[in-house]
């Protein structure tokens, strides 16, 4: 069969799948009110055929669109970011909310105070991405995904954060692989942030402690909370985290505010945060309503340089977004630091979290299947979304994003074996490591 025919017929299976799995929460996109699994996750079973289907949809939109379209439409595509800059900027959703919920494009180049034609021209654009609805000609109204961007939630300062900071970094980019000094550099003063920004003097957490990078400070403080709600949820729900014993150790934990997840969920769980002691105050503030539990030691907040020897005695350590920022020999020191308490409960795991740079492989004699069925299983799900996080985050903080075989490399340079890749209902995915038996130090 063609590779048309495949991909329809199995659009139509793994969609009636999905329709059937789902029930009645099926998503809409005319209401405001949020879909049930904008924040829940879906059963197993329906977000994999959910994941078949889009990627099978984005295939068959390849595949009808002519050669010139498409490469006119991916060098343009650009302009989604331009245009909800523009909607966040100028707070559009608020002002339809402040209208009674529904807007005409003059009363909304009013309130904005910008031009009708052009602002216009951005919302039928964004319209056609299914970003706010046109109800009537140049009448507007939000549905779930522009409602999102009304003040308050801190999606509109990841929207700023992104379309401003992250966009303008993307052209840094090239210019970074194209220089013999910075090419192989993962410093964040080598990046494409720095290139565009501040001519290589500074990285973007140098840049947000000067006058000029308050703006984009005031983004990132409110905007990042906002993104970590998208992943918190899998990382809470598809690791089982009681299954590996009592105590959970996080490795280089920022704030702290995956263990805080842990520790609603799994009450009877000892959580371990481990930071350098300019974090400790913050880690502080996330566990503030646990005295109790500081007091009688289940939740631990201690001073751990995670290129020292481990001493805390874990039955799993976890490191989100920890190794990303070192080249593969540094990455493999901090989990060889983590030995000599392997070594005292060998039965303990290791789980390093992050994006797992997913690839489409197309065998040549599967030319005709459809992408869902070449997409390796031991890799981020939403792979498009995680493409585009993973450039945008290495252009942005510099950094190192990495495939599942590379983050096993490190682990087995670290002299640790590979047991298992956590695929999680996102973008992230988590890989286990254990300290192989009669290991040596
Ligand atoms: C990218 S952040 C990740 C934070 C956290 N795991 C999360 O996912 O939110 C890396 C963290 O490692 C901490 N860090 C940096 N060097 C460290 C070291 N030598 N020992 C322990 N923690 C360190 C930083 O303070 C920072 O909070």
């Amino acid at each position: 069969m063609s590779l048309l025919e495949n991909l329809l017929q199995n659009i139509s299976s793994e969609g009636t799948k999905l329709k059937d799995l789902l029930g009645r929460d099926q998503g809409h996109l005319f209401e405001t009110t949020p879909w049930r699994y904008d924040d829940e996750l879906p059963s197993r079973e329906a977000w994999e055929a959910s994941q078949s289907v889009i990627a099978d949809c984005e295939q068959l939109i390849a595949l009808l669109t002519p050669t010139k379209l498409k490469l006119m439409h991916e060098c343009i595509s650009n302009n989604a970011a331009v245009g909800l800059e523009v909607a966040a900027d100028l707070r559009v959703a608020d002002k339809i909310i402040e209208n009674g919920g529904e807007a005409s494009l003059a009363h909304l180049a009013k309130a904005c105070n910008t031009d009708e034609h052009k602002l216009g021209c951005t919302m039928h654009m964004l319209c056609h991405r299914h970003i706010f609805v046109e109800v009537a000609p140049n009448v507007f109204r939000n549905n779930r995904h522009s409602y999102e961007l009304r003040a308050e939630t801190g999606a509109r300062e990841l929207v700023l954060l992104e379309c401003q900071e992250g966009y303008r970094s993307g052209p840094g980019w090239l210019q970074v692989m194209k220089n013999p000094q910075k090419m192989h550099s993962i410093d964040p003063r080598d990046g494409a942030f720095a290139d565009v920004y501040t001519d290589g003097k500074l990285g973007i957490f140098e840049y947000i402690m000067t006058p000029e990078g308050a703006n984009c400070l005031t983004n990132m403080t409110i905007g990042v909370p906002w993104m970590s709600t998208i992943t918190v949820v899998a990382t809470r729900t598809d690791l089982q985290w009681d299954s590996f014993g009592k105590t959970v150790c996080d490795v280089g934990a920022g704030l702290g505010s995956v263990m805080l997840e842990v520790k609603k969920k799994y009450p009877q769980l000892n959580v371990v945060c481990q930071e350098l002691e300019a974090m400790v105050p913050a880690m502080k503030e996330t566990f503030k309503d646990y005295q109790k539990e500081i007091e009688d030691g289940s939740v631990k907040l201690e001073v751990h340089d995670y290129f020292t020897p481990q001493t805390t005695v874990a039955d799993v350590y976890w490191l989100r977004g920890v190794i990303r920022e070192y080249e593969d020999h540094t990455a493999a020191k901090i989990l060889e630091s983590l030995k000599p308490a392997l070594k005292k409960n060998p039965k303990a795991k290791v789980i390093v979290n992050e994006l797992f740079v997913p690839k489409l492989i197309t065998p040549k004699t599967s030319a005709n299947t459809p992408a869902s069925k070449n997409l390796p299983k031991q890799q981020s799900g939403w792979p498009t979304i995680c493409h585009m996080q993973q450039l945008g985050g290495q252009q942005l903080f510099s950094g190192k994003e990495r495939s599942l075989e590379d983050i096993i490399n490190i682990g087995e340079a670290a002299g640790l074996r590979f047991c298992k890749f956590h695929q999680f209902r996102m973008f992230t995915g988590a890989a286990e490591f254990e300290l192989p038996a009669g290991s040596k130090l």
